[in-house]
């Protein structure tokens, strides 16, 4: 079957081919207001536009103002039905075959805007940002370097996905600048606390959950109706100081350590657009108990990358590259479990998947395993790194490659700053 093309014209290299769609929020002018868009080659498609024209003429948008709004909120809370019938209407007026567009040369002036032109906003309000911690290799290593190599995985990581509420607040979209968080840590072998700017500032690699409708109060949703719930997938960087972390931590979990900031990438990819790269998840082990058993138990394959560019250098370096498919619980046994207890999760919450690391030390996915807390470098063109020195920037790509185009997530990135006087 002949691969699907717009009529605008798309790099085959570029994240945004006419089979991905993403969607966000921009900015044409730093004085226009939000409006929704969705991502095309080098190009933003203005959903106020298309709206305005009255071209979502399926039954669910025709008369709706979700595309009117200043953030995602109101159309991720439509459901599965309205997302279909909005991709199904965008990938017709994009293709290289439909007129309406294409041969519209007042329309298409509004509403395609170069995407080099606009300012790409956070996508969605956030509610709530919660983060799990579901690789296996990741906690294994965790568990080692904090804890020590006795029981580096405590039992019931095997019976729910261990999770950390986290700070919504300091949700930023990329290229937001991260301050060095100051605080309290109490390296090994002294004898009190200090009080400073981190000195172990990492990077975590992460995807993230876009929710959907949500649930209301006291009524979970039943594991095989989560991926009802999941509208798409951002790249996310859980900022973590590790000095802070590991000071803090007991008996609680992760605070000041992780809270200063939680960055995500603009464009949220469908789960219609990820379909095609989808499989059967591998049998867990234990059994997980029934409100966590699925009947089809789906993985994502989408290669994962992190970079580092150095402190006043033009290049960055690649220093972790691993896949999404290697987390042990999947996206919607973490959903379910999350409203298990009758919580309700509300659109445009985030749910992180946790650090994203794989089996192999190049799939370390942060450089607390990557370096071990400082024991070893990590050599990001020809310097070395142990943590994030001021001014340092991490940028985290993601992609999965079809057959002859490629749906990619854009990049992820947050420069650090140093930490206020
Ligand atoms: O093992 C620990 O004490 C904590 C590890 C993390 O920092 C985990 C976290 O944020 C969740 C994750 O990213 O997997
Ligand atoms: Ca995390
Ligand atoms: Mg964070």
């Amino acid at each position: 079957m002949a691969v699907l093309q717009s009529f605008v014209s798309v790099h085959p290299d570029s994240h945004f081919p006419i089979q991905n769609l993403p969607y966000g929020v921009f900015k044409p002018q730093s004085a226009s207001p939000p409006r929704p868009g969705v991502a095309i080659g080098d190009f933003v498609l203005d959903l106020s536009e298309i709206s305005s024209a009255g071209l979502f003429d399926g039954p669910l948008l025709k008369n709706s103002d979700a595309f009117l709004q200043p953030n995602l909120n109101k159309f991720v809370s439509l459901g599965r039905p309205a997302w279909k019938e909005a991709r199904a209407t965008l990938q017709k007026l994009l293709s290289a075959t439909e007129p309406t567009l294409r041969d519209n040369a007042v329309l298409r002036q509004k509403a395609l805007v170069p995407m080099s032109s606009v300012e790409l906003l956070l996508p969605v309000a956030v509610g709530d940002y919660t983060d799990f911690f579901t690789s296996l290799h990741h906690t294994k290593n965790c568990g080692i370097i904090f804890r020590g190599p006795q029981t580096p995985v405590l039992d019931n990581w095997y019976r729910l996905p261990v999770v950390y509420h986290g700070r919504a607040s300091s949700v930023v979209i990329s290229g937001t600048d991260i301050v060095r968080p100051r605080g309290q840590a109490h390296p090994v072998g002294s004898s009190t606390p200090y009080f400073g700017p981190s000195l172990k500032l990492d990077f975590e690699l992460e995807m993230a959950t876009i929710v959907g409708p949500g649930n209301e109060l006291g009524k979970p949703v039943d594991i095989n109706n989560a991926k009802d719930h999941i509208f798409g997938l951002v790249l996310m960087n859980d900022w973590s100081a590790r000095d802070i972390q590991a000071w803090e931590y007991i008996p609680l979990g992760p605070f000041l350590g992780k809270s200063f900031g939680t960055t995500i990438s603009p464009w949220i990819v469908t789960l219609e657009a990820l379909e095609p790269f989808a499989s059967e998840a591998p049998k867990q082990d234990p059994s997980p108990l029934p409100y966590l058993t699925e009947k089809e138990p789906k993985i994502y394959d989408i290669s994962l990358e992190a970079h580092i560019k150095p402190a006043g250098h033009e290049d960055s370096g690649v220093v972790s590259r691993t896949n999404l498919k290697h987390l042990y619980w999947t996206l919607t046994q973490q959903l379910a479990h999350h409203t298990i207890n009758g919580c309700n999760l509300r659109p445009g919450d985030l749910l992180g998947t946790g650090t994203v690391s794989g089996p192999e030390p190049e799939s370390r996915a942060c450089l607390l395993e990557l370096t071990w807390n400082g024991r070893n470098t990590v050599s990001v063109n020809e310097l070395n790194r142990k943590f994030l020195e001021d001014g340092d920037e991490v940028i985290l790509t993601g992609y999965c490659k079809g057959n002859g185009y490629s749906v990619g997530f854009g990049i992820c990135s947050g420069k650090n700053v140093p930490a206020a006087p």
